[in-house]
């Protein structure tokens, strides 16, 4: 089953980037290649960008798309298994086991495109990204990863689709850091950057207070610096994120303002361009001055969410011709 649900599912990361910037060019030229097919993307947290950009996608491959805010609109899932002589007993909140409800959708859907973040209570259980293997296992279709638990495909891959384009050296220095937040944010997007980006030709500085570390299967061979400062300097591109601690699962340890990045932080860097996967929080994260200005690429990259989306699905429905 063709899944894409990480890098791991990816062969040829150069390939994948191609075909996004020959989906941007010419976006109708595979329009043949979903028609008579359904996608299902099914939501249970908020989006804008992935929700968009990956029905347009899928629209211009000529797939019929089926949207569900399960989170809102759908009958509570169960996602624990019953184990021997331990049966789940379903008399709480929820009404409908994943079993069936996969297995259902899987009867309609071609595809099945999904987003279930992390709850952050539990490091374990949000690791094991139970409501991504309980798709798997029962829907029968391949399975999109709309932001996982632990991941955001899509969005790495137009981060590495947005660096290719806007590069300016051959191995450019792409400094990720943490930036600050009063919420507690999941580490999906900042993993699968180190992720996706390990996977590059880019010099990659991983840059967060104290306790902030991620897991180590994700940083691979990431330089880490503690100091913001030192971190960006020469910088290409400066990757923005928040997220919670990894260690300490799920918390907010540092309310530190002088993390959120300034013209001055830019200022540092090597004529670096600034990136975001959006939303963002103006002036807690990112001050005004630099997301208005001309170092700021969050549009750019937010374009190219829908040709990220298109080059993934395009892997998926031509692995069914298989
Ligand atoms: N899909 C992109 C990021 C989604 C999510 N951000 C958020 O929940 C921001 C919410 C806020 O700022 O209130 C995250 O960090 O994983
Ligand atoms: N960047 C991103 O995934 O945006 P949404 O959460 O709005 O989909």
């Amino acid at each position: 089953m063709n899944h894409f649900l990480s890098i791991h599912d990816v062969q040829d990361l150069n390939q994948l980037i191609t075909s996004g910037i020959i989906s941007k060019r010419n976006p109708f030229g595979d329009r043949k290649l979903g028609q008579d097919k359904t996608i299902g993307l099914l939501f249970f947290n908020s989006s804008l960008r992935t929700r968009l950009s990956t029905q347009k996608a899928a629209q211009n491959l000529g797939l019929n798309v089926l949207i569900m805010n399960v989170g809102q609109d759908g009958w509570g899932l169960e996602m624990e298994e019953s184990l021997p002589g331990m049966p789940v007993v379903m008399d709480g909140a929820n009404a409908e086991h994943v079993k069936e409800a996969a297995a259902v959708i899987g009867q309609y859907c071609d595809i099945i495109g999904i987003r279930s973040f992390a709850k952050l209570a539990d490091q374990e259980k949000d690791y094991r990204e139970l409501v991504f293997e309980q798709f798997k296992k029962y829907a029968g279709v391949p399975i999109l990863n709309l932001e996982s638990e632990t991941r955001h495909p899509l969005q790495s891959l137009a981060d590495c689709i947005t660096i290719e384009e806007f590069k300016v050296k051959a191995r450019p220095k792409v400094v990720l850091t943490w930036l600050p937040h009063f919420k507690a944010l999941p580490q999906a997007v900042a993993n699968s950057f180190c992720e996706w980006m390990n996977r590059m030709d880019v010099e990659l500085v991983v840059t967060h207070p104290q306790g902030y570390e991620l897991a180590p299967e994700f940083v691979g061979n990431a330089e880490v610096v503690y100091d913001q400062d030192k971190a960006l300097e020469g910088a290409d591109f400066v990757y923005g994120k928040n997220w919670s601690s990894f260690t300490n699962y799920g918390q907010v340890l540092v309310h530190d303002p002088s993390w959120m990045i300034t013209e001055e932080k830019m200022a540092r860097t090597d004529n670096g361009k600034f990136m975001h996967c959006l939303p963002v929080r103006r002036n807690v994260k990112v001050a005004d001055e630099v997301l208005d200005g001309p170092r700021s690429l969050v549009i750019e990259q937010a374009a190219n969410r829908e040709w990220a989306a298109q080059a993934a699905l395009k892997e998926i429905l031509l692995g069914m011709q298989e």
